[in-house]
């Protein structure tokens, strides 16, 4: 962190400051999660290849110790979100959880293992189908399947056109999804096949009731990320002040539009948890 310090931003929203409010006042009851492509790390073209912004694990480690709880909620499965952030083994990370599969897998930084749910059958029958499907519909080139495990996703940020090789999927691949008993995740350039009943909100709100939050920030990028925010509202609701973050994209607008405070990208990010750190201190 060095002597550099970085001013807190004011949020746009009454509802946002009072989250950021609650969050400063009672840091030992705030829960603080963030999505990882794209909030915590720069998108970029290979998912193998993402990475944790070079300054967040430090930014995220120095915050920690002084709220209740940090937590990563991804699309990811956990263990590859926890490779790629290089989150393990941490100093002030040590109460780390990172809810992968959209909240259907829990890594515990306690004890460095994963819990997860049986395989849902139908990815199985989906991942024998799709190349063949992908065939027959004539995706363009450049689109490719990345196999998730519990999971599968169909990328098109490497095709020439890559929004209009996502339109051409939306379709059939939704229709496939469906016939097996599983849903289409759309993302930004990616459309995912997974199983239903988790989504990050409902991974949110039973995270939050476990820690018995009393404040919460959500930070996220994509349009998985707005059951997250959706959640986040609920709590408000419920008497719980929350704080809206929108690591901010050309590509996506849904969420600066609920964002109580649109940040410039991961690095954005990174210096948001950066100023939460220092005023915490
Ligand atoms: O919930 P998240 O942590 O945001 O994960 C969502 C998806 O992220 C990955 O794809 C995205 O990032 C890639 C690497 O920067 C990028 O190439 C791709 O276009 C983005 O959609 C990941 O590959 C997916 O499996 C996740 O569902």
């Amino acid at each position: 962190m060095g002597s550099h310090t970085d001013s807190l931003p004011t949020p746009a929203t009454p509802a946002g400051r009072d989250g950021l409010d609650a969050i400063l006042t009672r840091p030992g009851r705030a829960v603080l999660a963030f999505d990882f492509d794209g909030t915590l790390a720069p998108i970029v073209p290979d998912p193998d290849q993402a990475r944790a912004h070079p300054e967040a694990v430090r930014a995220l480690a120095a915050v920690a110790p002084k709220v209740a709880a940090v937590a990563v909620v991804t699309g990811r499965p956990a263990d590859v979100a926890v490779r790629h952030g290089g989150f393990a083994d941490v100093p002030g990370l040590e109460h780390l959880v990172v809810l992968g599969h959209y909240g259907a897998e829990r890594w515990d930084a306690r004890t460095g293992t994963v819990d997860a749910p049986a395989a849902h059958p139908g990815v199985a029958a989906v991942r024998a189908e799709l190349p063949v499907l992908l065939e027959r519909i004539g995706s363009r080139e450049g689109t490719w399947i990345e196999e998730k495990g519990r999971a599968v996703a169909v990328h098109t940020r490497r095709a020439e056109d890559p929004q209009a090789a996502f339109e051409v999927l939306r379709q059939p691949l939704t229709d496939l999804a469906t016939r097996h008993g599983l849903i289409v995740e759309p993302g930004r350039m990616v459309l995912e096949l997974r199983p239903p009943g988790m989504d990050k909100g409902v991974a949110l709100l039973e995270y939050v009731r476990e820690i018995g939050a009393r404040a919460v920030m959500y930070a996220g990028d994509d349009l998985g990320d707005l059951s997250a925010f959706a959640a986040v509202d609920k709590l408000r609701s419920d008497g719980v002040p929350g704080l809206l973050v929108c690591s901010g994209s050309d590509e996506v607008t849904e969420l600066a539009k609920r964002a109580d405070l649109v940040v410039d990208g991961p690095s954005g990010v990174v210096r948001l948890v950066r100023s939460l750190a220092q005023r915490l201190a």
